[in-house]
């Protein structure tokens, strides 16, 4: 049985006089991959800022496992279970792989600043439980190896899986992902695909994916919504958009 996880009515903001986002409606389901798709400029990044709270919606509402999301913080949105990666990697790059995981578990280690200070018994149990999580999800997206690396010294697809390992990590029940496969090669892409299919299943996640490679998109995701100028132009299964007419004319001049 379907069981919506997230559902967005009616969103809409602007940025001065253009309407980057016009009276979109979507639900997600609870175990789904769901795809994101749309011209460049077609509103994809601002949808994701808008669920995350980076941007307060000027009508409508997002709605995640009954919380009404518009009440809180980009920072409290992760604890809600919300965790995403940016379309530009953003890790720490001064700072190791793990170090970088840490940061991504700080919403899940409980413990106050005085504790921190004088180092209780409890902090170092917390911490030591905090890297061993760390090492965990790193050893299932198999780059443990790189632990002890400073994040910034590495290959760009191995820095965009840390970047998915620092969202793991928060325990995320929904993981958005904004152009995961940009700057890898094929294999790479068919690596990573695989590697989404398996987290997916391992913590039991939903998943809502922007990406322009078609290919990956189309070998993923359950389901597919297209924006174009802001509005949601279609919606459907993979085949459904692949031959739906006003998806291939909004896409005519771009690469597919
Ligand atoms: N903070 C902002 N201030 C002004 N305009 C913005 C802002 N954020 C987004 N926009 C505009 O909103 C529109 C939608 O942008 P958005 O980044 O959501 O598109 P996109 O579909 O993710 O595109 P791309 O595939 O190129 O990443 C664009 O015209 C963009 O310039």
């Amino acid at each position: 049985m379907n069981e919506t996880i997230l559902k967005a009515d009616n969103i809409s903001i602007s940025f001065g006089g253009l309407k980057a986002v016009d009276s979109v409606s979507f639900e997600i389901q609870k175990g789904e991959i769901m795809g994101l798709i749309g011209p460049n400029g077609a509103g994809k990044t601002t949808i994701f800022n808008l669920i995350t709270q980076f941007y307060k919606l000027d009508e409508g509402s997002i709605c995640f496992l009954g919380n009404d999301l518009s009440k809180f913080k980009p920072h409290q949105i992760i604890e809600k279970g919300v965790a995403r990666t940016f379309q530009n990697v953003e890790l720490f790059k001064s700072m190791t792989v793990l170090e970088n995981l840490l940061v991504g578990q700080h919403s899940e280690i409980n413990y106050n600043i005085f504790q921190g200070v004088i180092r209780t018994k409890k902090v170092k149990e917390e911490e030591q439980i905090a890297i061993e999580r760390a090492m965990e999800v790193l050893k299932i997206l198999e780059i443990e190896d790189y632990a002890y690396f400073y994040a910034g010294h590495l290959p760009y697809g191995v820095q965009k899986l840390v970047e998915l390992g620092r969202a793991l990590v928060s325990g995320p029940k929904l993981i958005i992902l904004d152009e995961p496969a940009a700057g890898m090669n094929d294999t790479e892409t068919k690596e990573f695909a695989k590697k989404i299919r398996f987290v997916k299943e391992k913590f039991g996640l939903t998943i809502l994916l922007i990406e322009h490679d078609m290919s990956l998109v189309m070998s993923i995701c359950n389901r597919i919504m297209v924006l174009n100028f802001g509005k949601k132009i279609a919606e459907g299964t993979p085949e459904e958009i692949s031959s739906n007419s006003e998806v291939i004319k909004a896409y005519l001049g771009e690469e597919v």
